[in-house]
């Protein structure tokens, strides 16, 4: 596939990585998703016929990342009505696929709006599957529009915080391209200060287990020329006492009503350490990842995930589902502690970011009036 290492100074637009796309060969159509467990070495393309095949791309985390995983349920739903399939159960099946990031249970609970109530309009099931296309495709415009208008007003931020530009940000995970229909979420906000020549350092933590970070931010910063340094999770204490952050971008899976973030296992401890340092901790995400049914950080479900992720070294072979076949970093028949998130508390949060701008301080009342507003804002 192309050449992933971006030249110096080169850009490789984000939008390029074919991370998920809607295609209608004469067989049938299909759901095409970057399997982002075979990266950085290699560019596999999974190709989806059914909302199975897609559950189990999400399960994998060969499709992650909030914001992606609305617009994956949205065309899932729509893949199983184009096919034929049993819409409610798919529904079902892509919502149940991971609990923590509430992108995915809206994305799939819009998909199935769409084909229900052209359903009902029509009675036509071909013309509900048109809808419930409709629906995933506006959701990935919108998606991309996001990200570009969380990026600018991540970068007003930055810069009002940081006159003078250089920052130096560390970012935990992956908030990519691979998330988003657009250029992302945190890193969306690290590329737009590359590209005006404001970006110094991008401090990328490996983020143990999956690496994330070392297998695809360090793959996407790249690709985009940006100035960029790996570092083990366990070394970012070391940067702070440095003196080395000068503010900390993540992403979100789910933000609670009073604002408490569950985000990548290892964010928390972030923003302790950003909080002991006096370093913005700024969290990016869309409105959509705000959830005004969640009360508070332990009302949200965090993933717990196989221990075999922590205990082996996964390799291509070793799916991250099935297991097996990796690499033993531990006795065999050692038990693990693997949650996939971890909450941090709206008083560790200096702002959130979001499409409609930036939120600072976090109280439940201005994340109560943001939703109140998207959703007075009908859907496209
Ligand atoms: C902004 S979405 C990216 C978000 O999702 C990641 O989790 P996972 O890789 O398990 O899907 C991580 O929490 C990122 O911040």
């Amino acid at each position: 596939m192309a050449d992933q290492q971006a030249r110096p100074g080169e850009d490789k637009r984000p939008s390029e990585i074919p991370v998920i796309r809607w295609e209608e060969p004469p067989e049938g159509p299909v759901l095409i998703l970057l399997d982002q467990t075979r990266l950085p070495s290699e560019e596999v393309e999974l190709v989806c016929t059914d909302a199975s095949a897609l559950v189990e791309a999400i399960r994998s985390l060969a499709v992650r990342g909030a914001p992606v995983l609305g617009i994956a349920g949205a065309y899932g739903v729509a893949l199983a009505a184009a096919r034929g399939f049993d819409v409610d159960e798919a529904a079902e099946a892509l919502e149940s696929a991971r609990p923590t990031a509430v992108n995915l249970s809206l994305g799939v609970r819009r998909g199935l709006a769409a084909y229900r109530d052209a359903l009902a309009a029509t009675g036509d099931p071909t013309a509900a599957a048109t809808a419930a296309l409709a629906s995933a495709q506006a959701l990935h415009r919108e998606d991309a529009e996001a990200s570009a208008r969380m990026a600018a007003h991540g970068l007003a931020l930055l810069d009002e915080l940081m006159p003078g530009g250089g920052h130096r940000v560390l970012t935990h995970c992956n908030t990519g391209a691979l998330v988003s229909g657009g250029e992302g979420t945190a890193f969306a906000v690290a590329l737009a200060a590359h590209r005006v020549g404001r970006l110094r350092r991008l401090w990328v933590d490996e983020t143990r287990p999956l690496l994330q970070g070392a297998r695809l931010t360090a793959w996407e910063a790249a690709r985009c020329g940006m100035a960029y340094t790996l570092l083990t999770d366990s070394a970012a204490g070391s940067l702070f006492a440095a003196g080395e952050v000068d503010a900390v971008l993540i992403g979100a899976d789910r933000i609670a009503a009073d604002g408490s973030v569950a985000n990548k296992v290892g964010s928390y401890p972030l923003a302790v350490l950003a909080r002991y340092h006096h370093v913005p901790f700024i969290v990016v995400a869309p409105v959509t990842t705000i959830d005004p049914d969640t009360p508070d950080g332990a009302s949200i479900e965090v993933e717990q995930r196989p221990g075999f992720e922590v205990t082996e070294i996964l390799t291509p072979q070793a799916t991250a589902v099935g297991g097996g076949g990796g690499v033993p970093l531990a006795p065999l028949g050692t038990q693990a502690y693997n949650p996939a998130f971890d909450v941090t508390p709206p008083e560790l949060v200096t702002a959130i970011v979001t499409e409609e701008g930036v939120v600072s301080p976090v109280t439940p009342e201005v994340l109560a009036a943001l939703c109140a507003k998207a959703r007075a804002t009908p859907a496209v």
